[in-house]
């Protein structure tokens, strides 16, 4: 399971605390009023954000002071963050090598990520020649071939409509229980929450609380989140 305990994040003035379990293969939504600390809680387990204190572990092993790269972590960002003058399989390949020097074997397995996210023959496009919806699959693509336990997820379909982002939303959550990663998507949009995840960490008031069940919490939420929700079409 995902561990942290007694966990002190610090940004400027800013202070995050987190005492909380999550198990593997779940798949969790991270929500809370803007400014909370949901991406700052990403941050520090994707291990760009240094704990002020306390600990992450990772199915029993200590992770805080692991770098980005040796953690058990993938992360996909809003942006998708591809490359424009690398082809589409060589952004996917980005997440296997920065320097894109691949073996037959894993030139084979950007092949079955761009299959599997329904990319399959765009091997050689460059991202300008990709739609939007096609920008977020590459993109997801080159967080499959990472092959990592955790997949975190800070905001990544905002730029979509409602049904492309339900569609990638879907096959997000199709693919970690293939996979049987653990899923930890922050969202602004109640529906998302509701669309893939059983759990919600609710992130208010300097805490990142253990999971609650989603229906329970968007159903009846506590204050730091009612002025929040209410401002959001999900009733
Ligand atoms: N470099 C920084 N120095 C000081 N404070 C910062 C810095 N970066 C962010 N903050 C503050 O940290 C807090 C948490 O930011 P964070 O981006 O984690 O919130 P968030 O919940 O993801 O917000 P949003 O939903 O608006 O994206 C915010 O109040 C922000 O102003």
């Amino acid at each position: 399971m995902l561990k942290l305990e007694a966990l002190d994040l610090r940004k400027g003035t800013f202070r995050l605390q987190a005492d909380l379990e999550i198990q593997p293969g779940a798949q969790v939504a991270v929500i809370g009023p803007s400014g909370a600390g949901k991406s700052t809680l990403l941050e520090a387990l994707a291990g760009f954000v240094p704990p002020a204190a306390g600990r992450i572990s990772w199915q029993g092993q200590d992770v805080t002071g692991q770098p980005p790269g040796e953690r058990p972590v993938a992360m996909l960002f809003q942006d998708g963050n591809l490359f424009p003058h690398l082809t589409v399989a060589q952004n996917v390949g980005l997440g296997i090598d920065p320097n894109r020097r691949l073996s037959p074997q894993e030139e084979a397995r950007v092949t079955a990520a761009l299959a599997r996210v329904g990319l399959a023959g765009m091997e050689g496009r460059k991202p300008a020649a990709l739609s939007g919806g096609q920008h977020s699959r590459a993109a997801l693509a080159r967080v499959l071939v990472q092959n990592r336990a955790l997949l975190l997820l800070d905001e990544p379909f905002a730029a979509l409509g409602p049904a492309l982002k339900s569609e990638m939303l879907d096959l997000v959550s199709e693919i970690a229980q293939e996979t049987g990663a653990t899923l930890l998507m922050v969202s602004h949009d109640p529906q998302d929450a509701r669309r893939i995840s059983r759990e919600v960490v609710l992130v208010a008031d300097g805490r990142a609380h253990p999971p609650a069940a989603t229906a329970s919490i968007l159903d009846s939420p506590p204050p730091a989140l009612r002025a929040y929700l209410g401002a959001t079409p999900d009733r």
